[in-house]
């Protein structure tokens, strides 16, 4: 008898989902040296999330794991994502949060340095602005978040949580230290990552032809 608390089947999904997906996000350079974490939701109070410190471009089965919405393990041995909080923060206040990826492209990193005193990156005017749920026409703008990094996953939280009490939103940049988005799925959440960093290398490129 299964006495698993979530769906194993629903697992085994995700965690292909996850697998293939990210497999294409290592190839393009966006997870190195071992950084990134992704998750997706599996149900109200579960969701699969990679092991920590694990080579994200060479994931197999067993490297996904569950963990309940306080970020703690469930029936497993593995230790989550240092940066679980951020995601299973995303997962509680909204319902309708299916899916979470953080990876550390170079251009994210280098844009969350330039902008973190901004606080901000302003992306507007862009047709690829579209790619955003909610956003219909290039006329209108993006302001995508800078938070002060942090090894205090409470404090990120925190942030994040203050922060979206203000504003929608579908992303935000850390300083020094990558991107978070996400989505109802994971085809909406990679669309969503895929968007923040088009608009993030056009931001950096346009800054070079000023100079
Ligand atoms: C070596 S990268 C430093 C940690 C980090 O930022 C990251 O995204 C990966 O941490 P995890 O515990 O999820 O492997
Ligand atoms: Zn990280």
């Amino acid at each position: 008898m299964d006495t698993l608390p979530y769906d194993r089947q629903r697992l085994k999904h995700c965690a292909g989902e996850i697998i293939r997906n990210v497999r294409e996000l290592a190839s393009a350079g966006w997870t190195p040296a071992t950084s990134s974490n992704f998750s997706m939701r599996l149900d109200d109070r579960h969701a699969a999330i990679t092991v920590s410190g694990r080579d994200k471009g060479r994931l197999v089965e067993d490297d996904i794991m569950v963990v309940d919405m306080d970020g703690a393990p469930v029936a497993t041995e593995h230790r989550p994502s240092a940066e679980t909080l951020l995601h299973t923060q995303l997962y509680a206040r909204f319902g309708e949060v299916g899916c979470v990826l953080h990876t550390h492209s170079l251009n994210q990193t280098v844009a969350s340095r330039l902008y973190a005193g901004a606080g901000h990156v302003h992306l507007e005017g862009y047709e690829l602005l579209k790619a955003f749920t909610g956003n219909s026409t290039h006329e209108t703008a993006v302001a995508l978040p800078v938070l002060p990094n942090s090894q205090d996953m409470q404090t990120l939280a925190a942030q994040v949580d203050a922060l979206l009490d203000q504003q929608a939103m579908w992303g935000y940049l850390i300083d020094g230290h990558g991107l978070y988005a996400w989505g109802r799925d994971m085809a909406e959440a990679r669309r969503h990552l895929d968007a923040f960093e088009f608009l993030l290398a056009c931001e950096l490129e346009l800054r070079k032809l000023h100079r």
